[in-house]
């Protein structure tokens, strides 16, 4: 395999310096160029695996190479340099397509492990590195499908923080672990963090780790969530539930790539991709200050919203058959079929829950009737309410004669999909109807094996 070649663009001569015997250290050819001028040069010449290129250059501006770069040269990883602590810059650069950047002072310890996730981004995929499961697929050929499906696949190239929007059970989750899979991060931990389910006393310690003795009952140093995704992808779901205090704490670590435990007077380094998603509108929870707009504006460097399932129902057919395939691998029982009355019926759905209110109802579906074919009476959809009278039995008699645990299971999963059917799948709503904090709904519905 030919060597690795990189192009550092930079006027300081101690930064061209470094770099190229870190790179040399690392088996990796460099190309120098101290203007804009010779960097268009070089590129026009030679063919290149990495840019690094610093901001303020004597001719013009390193924003606009990472744009010439993104445009005719899109293979190519560009990374920018920027002066410490500004993070505009970062963003700015990062917003124009550079898929990182390293702030200076150069740590030595960043810099090689940005050029190595640059080398992977440019190499073919190994035949080790792990192909897309058909459980962890985006499926659906709607054009909005089609299009967020390539727009992961751009920014599983790129390391920019990644905000996904969406309702609840659009695939926000799915979406993130598909960049962190198709990236050059995929050998590396994919760590999803449920925020609004973590109790806010142990945030800090979850996130960020503690050590030994830092507070009452923690009996040894543990590591955070941070430490645990080291070089991996770090999913925070529900940012919006993050308290005001962790907000400004994730944002330091976020600006100076490290993180302090709990209880410890240094800093430990952390290379970790943040991608987090929120069903709410984070506009909105700036606006009412329960949001910090400066965090917002960094993790939000780039926005993917996932659509809604009603927005794409020629979706419906081929998840549908997806999903009952998955229901029959796990109970190893003949794979169901929807009949075409049961699929009409499903296209007039609006989903509020989308694809995991899907899931939902043909899981119950396959539950409560034996049939090979499901048939729109199986879907106890609004207009079949009342369920029908074949069900009905299976509620009161066989729910009767099953272990008191199991029975009072099924009274708690139909009580709160009732709850989150007359919500609209709002959680939130969901859980003031009965009666509990959201929390201890999520904890409900993962314990039932309904998230
Ligand atoms: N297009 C899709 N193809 C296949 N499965 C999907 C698709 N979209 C969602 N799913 C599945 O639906 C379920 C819900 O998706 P996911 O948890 O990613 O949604 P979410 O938007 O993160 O939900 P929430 O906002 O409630 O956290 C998961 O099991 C996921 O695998």
């Amino acid at each position: 395999m030919s060597k690795a070649h990189l192009l550092i663009v930079d006027d300081e001569p101690d930064i061209l310096e470094l770099v190229t015997i870190t790179c040399a250290r690392m088996g990796v050819g460099t190309q120098r160029a101290q203007t804009l001028a010779e960097a268009y040069h070089h590129l026009e010449q030679e063919t290149f695996d990495l840019c690094l290129t610093d901001m303020r250059l004597p001719d013009g501006n390193g924003i606009d190479l990472v744009r010439l770069i993104a445009k005719q040269y899109p293979n190519l990883p560009v990374a920018m340099l920027t002066a410490y602590g500004s993070m505009d810059s970062a963003v700015a650069a990062m917003k124009a397509g550079a898929f990182d950047f390293v702030s200076k002072p150069v740590d030595l310890q960043v810099l090689r492990n940005l050029i190595g996730a640059a080398l992977k981004l440019s190499a073919p995929p190994s035949s080790s590195a792990t192909p897309e499961q058909p459980s962890q697929a985006l499926i659906g050929d709607s054009l909005p499908i089609r299009e967020t499906r390539a727009l992961i696949a751009k920014l599983a190239r790129n390391q920019a923080p990644v905000f996904i929007t969406g309702e609840s059970g659009t695939g926000k989750e799915l979406a993130a672990r598909l960049i962190h899979l198709q990236g050059p991060r995929r050998e590396h931990p994919f760590v999803p963090v449920n925020c609004g389910a973590i109790p806010a006393d142990l945030m800090e310690s979850e996130l960020f780790g503690h050590r030994k003795g830092s507070f009452t009952g923690a009996v040894c140093d543990k590591a955070g969530l941070f430490q645990a995704t080291q070089g991996g992808t770090l999913f925070l779901d529900e940012i919006a539930d993050l308290p005001l205090p962790m907000q400004v704490k994730l944002l330091r670590a976020i600006q100076q790539k490290s993180v302090r435990p709990v209880g410890s007077e240094t800093e430990v380094e952390v290379d970790v991709r943040i991608i987090s998603a929120s069903h709410r509108n984070l506009d909105d929870e700036v606006e009412r200050g329960n949001f910090r707009r400066d965090l917002y504006y960094r993790i939000d460097v780039i926005e993917l919203l996932m659509p809604a399932l009603r927005s794409r129902p020629e979706d419906i057919p081929p998840l549908a058959d997806h999903i009952l395939g998955q229901i029959a691998e796990a109970s190893g029982t003949p794979k169901r079929y929807l009949s075409d009355a049961a699929l009409c019926r499903l296209a007039a759905h609006p989903f509020p829950g989308n694809v995991r209110e899907l899931q939902n109802l043909l899981e119950r579906a396959t539950a409560l009737t034996d049939d090979v074919e499901l048939g729109p009476e199986d879907l106890y959809l609004p207009a079949n309410r009342p369920l029908p009278a074949r069900a009905k039995p299976v509620q009161a008699e066989e729910i009767d004669r099953q272990p008191l645990g199991d029975q009072l299971d099924e009274i708690e999963r139909r009580a709160i999909l009732e709850a989150l059917d007359a919500t609209h799948w709002n959680r939130t709503a969901a859980a003031k109807q009965l009666g509990m904090t959201t929390r201890s709904l999520r904890y409900r519905l993962s314990k039932l094996g309904l998230s």
